[in-house]
Order: structure tokens, then sequence, then C-alpha cells
């Protein structure tokens, strides 16, 4: 394995996961580079206030793969989502009870930081989300500043051809880098996000509906972008395009909430199994637009 120009990023020693430290240490691979690890939900419950909207919700995403959580609105499909990377915790009036294991360690134990789970386990949104003044090239580099990341202008230009060509995008901006974030189409704009996510080098990517607001030609690209990631990151993503699902993903759950119930996993395993033979009928009618 050859080293990337990221390897001599400088993390600061007070926040530095082991897994960040290594990477001072020139021995961390670059993202794509087989830093995918595991992420197991074990008997996670969720509330808002008084509602139960998560029951005991265990699942395990294997390192490497696609996971594509699907379900009718309002199953829980995005609560579950964001406490796989502590997001969840950020709402005043939310609980939740559990454990959500990254490489069998606990991201919510005592002594784990907020900032480390967000480092490892980064998210897109269903809304593009650039920052729409700052440069291309800032755009990429900023979630280093967040983390409190530091390097050097080589590192940098490295860093961002090599997360930009990682997200699908470096042919389109090349000589685009000093324009704005937000000059760039949708998709386009979509696809910056997620190189933004992938200059801290996470392990895992979360992704929530990412392309329920771009059209059909950014929607593949998109896509592509996701199974160039697999084998590399860790990808979980929520999706009602069941043709999506189907297309990017290896495993499937399928999340439902029955008559003011909380919501559950129903059924989970490959995704081909899940649409060609689900084993509960609740799943074989809404794979197959029956229902949600
Ligand atoms: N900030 C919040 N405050 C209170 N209740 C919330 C909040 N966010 C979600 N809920 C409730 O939690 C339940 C699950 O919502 P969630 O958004 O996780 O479902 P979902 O399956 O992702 O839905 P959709 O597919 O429509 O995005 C719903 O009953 C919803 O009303």
């Amino acid at each position: 394995m050859t080293a990337s120009p990221a390897d001599t990023l400088r993390l600061p020693t007070t926040e530095a996961a082991p897994q960040a430290q290594a990477r001072t240490q020139g021995v961390a691979p670059a993202p794509g580079d087989g830093t995918a690890a595991e992420l197991e939900a074990r008997a996670v419950s969720a509330w808002f206030g008084d509602h139960k909207v998560l029951d005991r919700v265990s699942l395990t995403m294997p390192a490497g793969r696609v996971t594509a959580l699907i379900g009718p609105s309002g199953c829980g499909k995005s609560t579950f989502l964001r406490i796989l990377n502590r997001m969840h915790e950020l709402n005043p009036a939310a609980s939740l009870a559990g454990e959500v294991l990254l490489s069998g360690q606990d991201i919510y134990a005592p002594e784990r930081r907020l900032t480390d789970a967000r480092r490892h386990i980064g998210m897109v949104f269903q809304k593009p989300n650039p920052f729409p003044a700052m440069s291309v090239y800032d755009n990429v580099t900023a979630g280093l500043k967040l983390t409190g990341v530091r390097a050097g202008r080589d590192t940098k230009d490295d860093l961002v051809e090599h997360c930009l060509t990682k997200a699908g995008l470096w042919n389109e901006v090349r000589d685009r880098l000093r324009q704005p974030g937000g000059a760039l189409s949708g998709g386009q704009q979509q696809r910056l996000c997620i190189a933004r996510s992938l200059a801290v080098r996470p392990q895992v990517l979360l992704m929530d509906e990412p392309c329920s607001a771009l059209d059909p030609t950014s929607t593949r690209r998109v896509e592509e972008t996701i199974k160039e990631l697999a084998g590399e990151v860790t990808v979980v993503i929520v999706t009602h395009n069941m043709q999506q699902a189907a297309r990017v993903s290896d495993r499937c759950a399928f999340f439902l909430a029955e008559q003011g119930t909380p919501g559950g996993i129903v059924e989970h395993g490959p995704t081909d199994a899940m649409f060609a033979e689900p084993a509960d009928s609740r799943t074989a009618d809404y794979v197959n637009g029956r229902f949600g």
C-alpha cells in the first residue's frame, strides 16, 4: 500500500483518536484505501420527549459495504442514521438507549469524544449544503479546519484532488477550484459535499436521501460515486427509491412503524434476496410498491 499525501496531515495530540495518531506516522491509508470499518447498532431505541420513535433496533453494517435503509415515511430511518454519528443528541428533546459500535468500540462510551465520532463517521444530507461563498477548494478543506487538522499547502492540494476524484467531480471542477461552491450545479454541489466529507478520511459515510433533490443525471453520477466508494468506506444510505436501493446497496434493512408503534426493522439481509424473495409479506408489499 502506498502512502498518500494526506498521510502527512498533523493532528492535535489531545484530540487524535488512535487511528488519527497513526496517520501522523505515515501508516494510515487515504480515504478509500482500506479504512472502512464495521458499524453495529445494538438494541437502539430513541425518543423525542415522551414519544418513542425507535424500539430496540439492531443492525450490523459491514465494513466497506453499502447498506440501504428503506421504509415508509416516519418509521425512523433518519433518526436511526443520526444516532449512528451522534447527531440525534443535538436535539435537546431527544434521548436514546442502546449501543453503536464502530470497529467494536461504543461511540457513546463516556470516554469517547463527540468529535471522534464525527471524524470517523461522516454525513451527507438530503439537500446539498456546501458553503456557497467559499471556493470549491476551500469547501473540500473546510472539514480539516473543523476537526482541528493542520496541513501544508502541497498536502492540501493533493488532498483536494484526491477527494474530488473520489467523489467523481475532479474532471468537472479542476479548472474552477477558486470559484464559489454555490456556483456549481445541484448534483456537483452534492458531490462536493461528498468530497468534503472524505477530506477527514471517514471510515463510514452516512447519506440521508442524498439524491432526492437531484435530477436523474446527477442522481446517476452520485450513485456511481457511491459504488466507487464502496469497498473503501462503509456507506449507509437512506433512500425512498427502491431502484436506487437495488442499484447501489449490498444489504438492505426494511424499517416499519405500524399503527402508532415505534419504528423497528422488519427484515434485513442481502439486497438481492430482500427484493427477490423477502421473508416477510410486509417487505414484499413495500419493495413492490404496494404501500408506503
Ligand atoms: N425533531 C423532531 N422532533 C420530534 N419528533 C421528531 C423529530 N424528528 C423526527 N421526529 C419523529 O420521529 C419519527 C421518525 O422520524 P424520522 O424522520 O426518523 O423518519 P423517517 O423514516 O426518516 O421519515 P422520512 O422518510 O419521511 O424522512 C416520526 O414520528 C417523526 O415525526
